[in-house]
């Protein structure tokens, strides 16, 4: 094992945190885990809808709800909630539907963006309203419930917000050149949607440093899970009136691929053009209806064989019905690293390694990778027989072999970033596909992350503790 031991330990001590020579942090086991066991179940820092079905996801639990027996915000018109109860909890707090927020998505949504620029603004609006409700005062885009002025915001949601916005810092990621390009255009449109609030308040912190921006579109990216849609709000989406720019559906991408497995958001961003490989439904249109970043299911690495499978529950009644939770897929003995797979299991050799590269910015050098490489190596000696590597770009390039799958593409950057793998096959498929490619990064679904970039202490966290 290539951790340093001794690691911060999880809440609920089956977790602890260490840092992998390669990887980063991880999560590694602290005593044996029964297969089917929950080693992970925790609440979300922030929960995103798709503007894709904004008429049918809570804007405050992610709930999937018919469009006719959803209540609409009647303000901006772009958000609904699932029942009084959401609607309540989203007016009052400061970064789900408070009144500032719900101004802006209303501005927002004249823009008659497409869809990828839509969840990128928002996004960026609820984590500047996280970070403002730390130090809010009424009135303020950090600022709880209605009316605007009215009331102070609570100590608690102000807490609440700062642990919060603190453990988004954490997440790993840091500004590529594509995300600094995204954020350079998306600025303006965030100092516009925030208009009618300047001068409210009197300190709203805007427009934010581009690189600040860009550093979050990268965390968002590389840390976000997605969360599929009912098969019903797609149907409904087709019917229902589109918003600027949502018309058109775009090539998209895809959710978790079909087999419900544990990857991170897969979906498309601005970047996503093409045909989607794995977890696009076939039309085109991306099945997902937000979707969430946790703090410390964050930290849990990439291999192509999985140890552990995500689960949500969100149509449920329960009262934890945000949370996602993890749990072993046999037995773990003591100090296993936990592994999902960010891409879905029946990819290809290529194409799990370019959507590792392209989406997450690292090379992926699991077991199975090594013995596919081994396979497609054996593969070219047989005469006729096209390799693993060589399908369809010819010459292996694989990351050219990603871009005709319509792989995402993100942060190509990164991959440079990562240390060398040392003695990997795979390496030399990544000296030939170096290059960031040319699409812009959208936020596309994912996580990953560079290293040790993160201010707060070794793991970033202070503490794991409730948000
Ligand atoms: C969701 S984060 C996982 C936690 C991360 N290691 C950290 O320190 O926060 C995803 C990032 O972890 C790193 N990572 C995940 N799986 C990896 C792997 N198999 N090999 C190398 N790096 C990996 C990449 O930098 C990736 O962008």
């Amino acid at each position: 094992m290539d951790a340093l031991s001794g690691g911060q330990v999880l809440p609920g001590g089956v977790l602890e945190v260490r840092t992998h020579n390669r990887k980063g942090r991880s999560l590694y086991t602290t005593r044996l885990v029964k297969g089917g066991e929950t080693v992970l179940d925790e609440a979300p820092l922030l929960l995103l809808v798709a503007p894709e079905t904004a008429q049918s996801t809570c804007i405050a639990c992610l709930r999937a709800v018919r469009p006719q027996e959803c209540i609409e915000c009647s303000v901006c018109r772009q958000a609904c909630f699932c029942s009084a109860t959401c609607q309540q909890t989203a007016q009052g707090t400061p970064w789900l539907h408070s009144q500032p927020l719900c101004s802006a998505y209303a501005r927002l949504a004249m823009f008659g963006l497409p869809p990828e620029q839509q969840s990128q603004l928002r996004f960026l609006l609820h984590a500047l309203a996280l970070r403002h409700a730390g130090t809010a005062e009424a009135g303020e885009l950090g600022a709880g419930p209605q009316p605007l002025g009215k009331t102070p915001i609570g100590r608690h949601n102000q807490e609440k917000g700062q642990r919060r916005f603190a453990a988004l810092s954490c997440l790993v990621g840091e500004a590529t050149e594509a995300e600094r390009a995204v954020a350079a255009r998306l600025a303006p449109l965030l100092v516009e949607a925030l208009r009618d609030l300047q001068g409210v308040g009197g300190s709203l912190p805007i427009p934010w440093d581009v690189e600040e921006l860009a550093r979050l579109l990268r965390k968002e990216q590389l840390n976000s899970y997605g969360v599929l849609a009912a098969p019903y709000q797609y149907q409904h989406h087709h019917h229902h009136h589109h918003h600027g720019g949502t018309a058109a559906p775009g090539p998209g991408c895809s959710g978790e691929g079909g087999n419900g497995q544990t990857a991170p958001k897969s979906s498309c961003g601005a970047g996503c053009s093409g045909g989607g490989s794995g977890g696009e439904a076939g039309d085109g249109e991306r099945r997902l209806r937000g979707s969430a970043l946790y703090a410390q299911a964050s930290l849990i690495n990439h291999e192509c064989l999985p140890n552990v499978a995500r689960f949500d529950d969100f149509d449920s009644d329960l009262p934890d019905r945000t949370h996602v939770t993890f749990r072993a897929l046999h037995d773990l003995p003591p100090g296993t690293e936990l592994a999902q797979s960010y891409v879905p299991l029946h990819w290809d050799l290529a194409e799990r390694q370019a959507q590792c590269r392209e989406v997450y910015g690292f090379a992926c050098t699991c077991p199975r990778c090594q013995t596919e490489s081994r396979w497609s190596d054996d593969d070219d000696d047989d005469e006729g027989e096209e390799s693993e590597w060589e399908t369809d770009s010819g010459g292996g390039n694989m990351e050219a072999d990603g871009e005709d799958r319509g792989a995402p593409a993100a942060g190509g950057g990164e991959a440079a970033a990562m240390p060398g793998d040392g003695g990997v096959e795979i390496e030399m498929q990544e000296a030939q596909a170096g290059r960031p490619t040319s699409q812009q990064a959208g936020k596309q679904p994912a996580l990953q992350r560079t290293k040790g970039e993160e201010a707060r202490g070794p793991f970033g966290v202070e503490a794991f503790g409730e948000l």
